[in-house]
């Protein structure tokens, strides 16, 4: 494991994408940043945090012969190793909201984005950002934020949580590895947040619609039983969970 630590970048996945570009880092080659003055969200949000007191940071994890149609599974295995890491620091009621938010509390702790390395026309590994929210304690402009000092009064040591999420990620890797995709969608769906329960979606053509969350499919959309008495399956582009 190599760990490249920096006190400001624009984003640690670009900066791990800038490296990726000139030769591939060795696996969990990690970069880990104090501050972030361009932290990067899914679907082009941005990634907010108070300087000092949180986790942003990329993984570099490589992939061979991996199957393009199986990349949901490492969305599957960042979360779960999150959730599994989180869960030893005793952070309550720890929920995978679809796709890859990790939620405490009903508030989000942990955001994801994961981006392919693909070189001469090959994909050849991912870069696993995530941003942790771990010691702020002020999310004005967040309501739906929270972090783990905020959920159970503890000031945490952002080494030792980046070094449990990482020892979490080789073992849920591993198991990706061993192709146990049973065991992996289980356990991910398992911890889905609002499974078998009444849900609310903003679709993208701005319709409201409710629907039961079943589970997801093996390439990562959503099994939702709706009110017509069918299973719709929705990717990230079509449906919002809103509640
Ligand atoms: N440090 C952070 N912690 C949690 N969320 C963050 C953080 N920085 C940026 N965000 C993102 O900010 C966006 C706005 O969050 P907010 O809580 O206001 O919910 P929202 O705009 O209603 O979004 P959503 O559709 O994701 O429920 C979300 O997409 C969230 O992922
Ligand atoms: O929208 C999300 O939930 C994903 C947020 C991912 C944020 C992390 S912070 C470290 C890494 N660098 C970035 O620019 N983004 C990710």
């Amino acid at each position: 494991m190599y760990i490249i630590k920096l006190d400001a970048i624009d984003s640690t996945n670009t900066y791990l994408k800038g490296m990726a570009s000139i030769n591939l880092p060795k696996d969990y080659t990690v970069v880990v940043a104090e501050q972030q003055t361009k932290g990067r969200g899914q679907m082009g949000t941005q990634w907010q945090t108070e300087v000092g007191k949180n986790l942003t940071a990329s993984v570099f994890k490589h992939f061979y012969n991996f199957k393009v149609e199986n990349q949901f599974y490492i969305s599957m295995v960042v979360s779960l190793a999150v959730c599994k890491a989180l869960e030893g620091f005793r952070i309550p009621k720890l929920r995978i909201k679809w796709p890859n938010d990790i939620l405490s509390a009903e508030k989000k702790i942990c955001g994801v984005l994961i981006e392919n390395v693909i070189k001469n026309n090959k994909f050849q590994g991912s870069i696993i950002g995530f941003g942790l929210n771990v010691n702020q304690k002020f999310f004005d402009a967040l309501p739906k934020a929270s972090s783990m000092s905020l959920l159970t009064g503890i000031v945490f040591d952002k080494d030792e949580v980046l070094s449990k999420i990482l020892k979490q990620l080789q073992v849920y890797f591993k198991l990706l590895e061993n192709q146990k995709f049973d065991v992996l969608k289980t356990e991910y769906e398992a911890s889905l947040f609002r499974r078998d329960k009444p849900s609310t979606f903003k679709m993208s053509n701005n319709e409201i619609l409710l629907g039961i969350i079943q589970g997801v499919t093996e390439t990562g959309k959503l099994k939702v039983w709706t009110e017509d008495e069918i299973i719709k399956i929705f990717d990230l582009k079509e449906a919002t969970l809103l509640y």
